[in-house]
C-alpha cells in the first residue's frame, strides 16, 4: 500500500497554486481554461486601483498594489485593446471606453478612418518577495476592428476580429479563442520562464 500511495504522489505531484488577483470573472474563466491542467488557480477579487501612463508601466503599479495587499507571491492581468489608427489608444484604458460608449460605440471610433487594425494585448505581472520589481511577460494577437458579432458576455470580444479568421474572438469556441489569444502567448511566456528557472 505504501509503494502504491508512493508511486501516486511521483505521478501526480501535487499542482502548484497561483494566487490571481482580478475582479475579473471571465478573465479568471480563461486563466482556468488555459492553464488549469497544470496548476491550480486560487483567486482574489480586488479591486486594484490603476494609475494612468504607458501599459507596462500600469501593470507593474498594479502588480505592486495587489502584492501589498496579499503580502504573499500573486500575479495580476492587465490587458489593452489598441487601435493603430491611434496609436494604441484605448490601450490600457479600453476599459472606461467600452462602459461609456459599449462595443458599438468603440468600433464606431474607427469610422473616420482607413485603417481598423489592431491588436489585443496582455500584460501578466508576477510578484513575490524574492524580486524586487514585478516580472511581466507581454502577449499580442493582431487583428482587426469590427462591428460586434457575437455574444456580448466578455468585454470587447464582439469587435476583435484576429487576423487569419473569419470571426470575432466572441463568435469563436472558447477553445479556439484560447489558443491564439494575447492571454495565452503571455501565460505562455509565464509557464516558460518558471519551467526553465
Ligand atoms: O473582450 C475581451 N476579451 C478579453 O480577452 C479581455 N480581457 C480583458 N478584457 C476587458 O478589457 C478591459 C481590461 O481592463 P483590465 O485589464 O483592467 O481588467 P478588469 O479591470 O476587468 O479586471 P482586473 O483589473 O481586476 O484584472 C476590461 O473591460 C475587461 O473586461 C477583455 N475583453
Ligand atoms: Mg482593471
Amino acid at each position: 500500500m505504501r509503494k502504491v500511495i508512493y508511486l501516486y504522489t511521483k505521478l501526480a505531484p501535487k499542482k502548484h497554486t497561483i494566487i490571481l488577483c482580478t475582479g475579473n470573472k471571465n478573465k479568471l474563466k480563461e486563466f482556468i481554461q488555459i492553464m488549469g491542467d497544470q496548476f491550480h488557480i486560487d483567486s482574489e477579487p480586488v479591486d486594484l486601483p490603476e494609475l494612468q501612463g504607458p501599459p507596462l508601466q500600469i501593470a507593474k503599479e498594479k502588480a505592486l498594489l495587489a502584492y501589498e495587499k496579499m503580502g504573499k507571491a500573486c500575479v495580476t492581468e492587465d490587458t489593452s485593446l489598441c487601435f493603430n489608427a491611434l496609436n494604441g489608444m484605448p490601450g490600457p484604458y479600453v476599459k472606461w471606453f467600452l462602459d461609456a460608449a459599449g462595443p458599438e460605440g468603440l468600433s464606431k471610433m474607427l469610422d473616420g478612418f482607413e485603417d481598423k487594425t489592431g491588436y489585443a494585448q496582455c500584460i501578466l505581472s508576477y510578484m513575490g518577495p524574492e524580486l524586487k520589481e514585478p516580472l511581466q511577460f507581454v502577449g499580442q494577437t493582431q487583428g482587426v476592428i469590427v462591428r460586434p458579432r457575437g455574444p456580448r458576455n466578455f468585454g470587447w470580444d464582439p469587435i476583435f476580429q484576429p487576423d487569419g479568421y473569419t470571426d470575432t474572438y466572441a463568435e469563436m469556441d472558447k477553445d479556439v479563442k484560447n489558443k491564439i489569444s494575447h492571454r495565452l502567448k503571455a501565460i505562455q511566456k509565464f509557464i516558460d520562464h518558471f519551467l526553465v528557472n
